[in-house]
């Protein structure tokens, strides 16, 4: 294993001599097994190794333990430690992400003060190449972009340094085996063993099949991975050198798009000339950016009609007037919204959310909560409004007496002033507010489960799909 992680090192050239490396250790085997082989290596290529470990603090005292095992082991070397307690449960909560998601974003945000702190050039994490099979087949299975379906990159660009993962040339195996030669004697996260996780699926069924078909199946994936990024960088440079024909940059944060060009432009490179413009403007694509999206921007610039504005999540607009497209964060004059739902189909909003509708032909009892309202087309019929909120706006809660005012749900929520003003609110014909996507329903949910016909609105706000995301 040893000379395979070597050889990925310098074939990638993952590590620079005389240079900081944070190695991000969980307790686990991969990332305990990095951190023994990086601090045995730091000498031979003159690194300094800092350990960092983040407790989720989602299993109480155990994961207080976690973090008491990484340090302890760290004392025991005089490995540089640092650690922190991050309650990801609340930044979950005030996101409106998955438990997953919001362990992730803060655990980079950490990873990132401390590369600044340390001014390390290089964060270490233990993800290896059984990560790299499942990360691909699982993007492929769940549609992705080209880049994303190459899966796990071993080197990227990071604060003010780099995401290295020198482990993606072994197994898992290896690193047990690894674990085991070298007397180290990690923690296991029980989730880890639950096969709940989409990931954990893709473990234990399809991953022994490719095993067992070709035993060293990683070095295929990673590969593929390699060939398609190459392929990737080049699309890129065409599409930025097109690109630069067909836009304008208007400051930092707007930009204008030559509509009839773009459109004479290839497919491939289209689609990721606006991945160009978004990568631009955004700096970070937000989680809640979709497919939905992409496809909504591409039939605006290929349809007929000569004006029309999209709303991206982070309050950027896509505003087309014809042959010019302007991508903007600057505030609009009015920033007031209100459009129908006329039918089926999906309505994106201001802030960058969904609405899905759809006719079922019977009652939707699994889709229970907030982000789901159902109706009852013999009591409620479209076409529904979708408007910003107004002073006054009241709404009957369902399963409770009198009318509360909405301007106080917000408040009971906790949501920011910022997202008050474009939080979607649903009315009927008549001007009744009945739902408040992600946050309350009114009393005009259907109630009669005996109906051969409803209507069911879905609202994806800031969500997104779980599943271990690198
Ligand atoms: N709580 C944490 N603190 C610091 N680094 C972490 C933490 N969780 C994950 N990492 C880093 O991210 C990598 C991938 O995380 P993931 O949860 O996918 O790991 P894993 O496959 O369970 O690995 P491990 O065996 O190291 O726990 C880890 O190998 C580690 O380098």
């Amino acid at each position: 294993m040893l000379q395979q992680v070597n050889d990925f090192i310098n074939k990638h050239q993952l590590l620079e001599k005389n240079t900081k490396i944070i190695v991000g250790v969980s307790g686990g085997p991969d990332s305990l097994a990095l951190l023994h082989f990086l601090w045995n290596h730091r000498t031979i290529w003159n690194v300094h190794i800092i350990a960092a470990h983040v407790d989720h603090m989602f299993r109480g005292k155990q994961s207080e333990e976690d973090m008491n095992f990484v340090k302890k082991i760290c004392e025991a070397h005089d490995i540089p430690f640092e650690g922190v307690q991050i309650d990801v449960s609340s930044h979950q909560n005030s996101h409106g992400v998955s438990a997953q998601v919001a362990a992730r974003e803060c655990r980079f945000t950490y990873f990132k003060q401390m590369m600044e702190k340390h001014q390390a050039q290089y964060i270490a994490l233990g993800h290896h190449g059984d990560d790299q099979i499942e990360t691909i087949l699982m993007r492929l299975v769940r549609g992705s972009t080209w880049e994303g379906q190459a899966g796990i990159k071993a080197k990227r660009a990071f604060s003010n340094g780099y995401i290295i993962r020198p482990f993606l040339a072994v197994t898992k195996e290896m690193i047990e085996e690894y674990c085991f030669k070298n007397n180290l004697q990690p923690r296991i996260d029980p989730s880890n063993e639950k096969a709940t996780y989409t990931r954990n699926r893709y473990r234990h069924t399809i991953l022994p099949f490719l095993k067992e078909e070709n035993r060293n199946v990683h070095e295929r994936f990673q590969q593929f991975s390699e060939a398609l990024l190459e392929d990737e960088k080049y699309l890129q440079e065409l599409t930025v050198d097109k690109m630069n024909t067909v836009i304008r940059r208007i400051g930092v944060d707007e930009i204008n798009l030559k509509i009839s060009s773009f459109m004479n432009m290839p497919n491939p490179l289209q689609r990721r000339g606006i991945q160009l413009i978004l990568n631009y403007l955004y700096g970070e694509i937000p989680s809640t950016l979709s497919n939905i999206h992409i496809e909504s921007l591409l039939t605006l610039l290929s349809g007929n009609r000569s004006s029309g504005t999209l709303h991206f999540p982070n309050h950027l607009r896509v505003e087309r007037s014809y042959d010019d497209c302007l991508f903007t964060f600057h505030e609009m004059k009015n920033s007031s919204f209100c459009f129908t739902i006329d039918g089926p189909g999906q309505s994106i909003l201001p802030g960058g959310g969904v609405i899905i509708t759809e006719v079922w032909e019977h009652y939707p009892s699994d889709k229970t909560g907030n982000n789901y309202f159902i109706i009852d087309p013999d009591t409620l019929s479209f076409p529904l409004k979708v408007r910003n909120r107004e002073i006054g706006d009241k709404m009957t809660l369902k399963g409770m007496k009198g009318r509360k005012k909405v301007k106080d749900i917000f408040i009971d929520r906790k949501i920011p002033m910022k997202d008050r003003d474009i939080w979607p609110i649903i009315e009927n014909g008549t001007g009744d507010i009945i739902w408040l996507p992600g946050l309350k329903k009114s009393t005009y949910e259907a109630t009669d489960r005996s109906k051969g016909r409803y209507i069911l609105l879905q609202h994806k706000g800031n969500q997104r799909l779980g599943g271990k995301v690198e």
